[in-house]
């Protein structure tokens, strides 16, 4: 087997994308947020109380004839900018581009936090992190990729986004039309469950490229890319007008600098982030201050290659053992 469906970027600057999948039947569609840095797949639901539903599609079991409760099953989950959300478990028909699996473990919100409630174009989060994270309690239960894994033609799933524009999520097959080249593949540590790999070093703009060790995730579902400072103050010390603000939280700069691109390693392939993607945002609409798609990771503990990152390659996340995770330029 294999799936495909769109990654669609949910604002104008690429904070999330979403993508279709339907559940149950007959099928109840939702918009959910693929995120390789989790694995739980949760959905706003008819147990999420109406004050805190905003818009959002909900998915009701008690209208899916496929649809099992998994008794006395709960599971709580709070991610790295503190949004949470928690409720209890079914397991129902589920599909995601043409490719099902028939019990899949779908998790309904009971409670969510105010940023979800006010994220109106997410319905939920499919967690593509490894299974060991999953929050089910007592049983915790497997990604939809884990569930179709077995089926699939190769153990694979590759991400292809775009910066404002719908890129896309593959399942069980690499499409040589999405990239160039030939695809680097690195080593995956799957301690704690993240897709965790180390890229070979940065040069900032034309500079030249320092070969370090940078020991970070490769993640879907944050928007930026968080690196140790030391990179960071680098790469803002070309910016004229840049500082470092406790008030914005981060690396803003005059919207009319001139931005140097940022290259990584990964072994011995090269990726340039453009420009673009790291004068990521004016901080409110119309202001001339921007807010830098590259930040520092001091705060996090991790390394992060978000979507400012995975927007500048092709990304094959291959779930053979051991995992590997592949880097292409498109
Ligand atoms: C630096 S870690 C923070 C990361 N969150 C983010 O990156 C959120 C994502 C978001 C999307 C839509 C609306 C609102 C927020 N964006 C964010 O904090 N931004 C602040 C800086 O400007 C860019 C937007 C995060 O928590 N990612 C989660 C998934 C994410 C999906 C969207 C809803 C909130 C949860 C997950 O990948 C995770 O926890 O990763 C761990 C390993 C850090």
């Amino acid at each position: 087997d294999t799936g495909s469906a769109a990654a669609v970027p949910i604002d104008d600057v690429d904070i999330a994308y979403v993508t279709p999948v339907t559940i149950g039947t007959p099928p109840q569609t939702l918009q959910l947020d693929f995120d390789t840095g989790s694995s739980d797949l949760w959905v706003f639901s008819s147990h999420t109380p109406a004050s805190q539903v905003r818009g959002q599609e909900i998915y009701s079991p008690n209208k899916s004839s496929t649809a099992k409760l998994l008794e006395g099953h709960t599971w709580s989950i709070t991610y790295g900018d503190g949004s949470a959300s928690r409720g209890n478990v079914y397991v129902d028909n589920f599909t995601v581009g043409g490719l099902s699996v028939a019990q899949q473990a779908v998790q309904t919100a009971q409670q969510v936090s105010s940023s979800f409630t006010s994220e109106t174009n997410i319905d939920g989060l499919l967690g593509l992190g490894f299974s060991t994270l999953n929050t089910v309690s007592p049983k915790s239960q497997l990604t939809f990729f884990d569930n179709a894994k077995a089926s699939l033609d190769s153990p694979v799933f590759t991400v292809d986004l775009k910066a404002q524009a719908a890129g896309t999520y593959d399942f069980g097959f690499i499409d040589k039309a999405k990239y160039t080249g030939e695809i680097t593949y690195v080593p995956v540590n799957t301690n704690p469950g993240y897709w965790t790999f180390t890229s070979s070093g940065y040069a900032v703009g034309s500079g030249s490229f320092s070969s370090q060790s940078i020991t970070g995730i490769a993640d879907t579902g944050t928007s930026l890319v968080y690196l140790p400072t030391a990179i960071v103050t680098a790469y803002y010390r070309q910016v004229s007008g840049a500082t470092n603000s406790r008030n914005y939280g981060g690396y803003v700069f005059p919207c009319s600098s001139a931005l140097p691109t940022f290259t990584f390693g990964v072994g011995d392939a090269r990726f340039t982030i453009p420009s673009s993607y790291i004068s990521y945002s004016p901080i409110a609409p119309g202001s001339s201050t921007c807010f830098g798609g590259l930040q520092s990771s001091s705060g996090l503990g991790i390394n992060i290659w978000g979507d400012v990152a995975l927007k500048a390659a092709f990304v094959v996340f291959n779930g053979a053992n051991p995992p590997t995770i592949g880097w292409a330029k498109k």
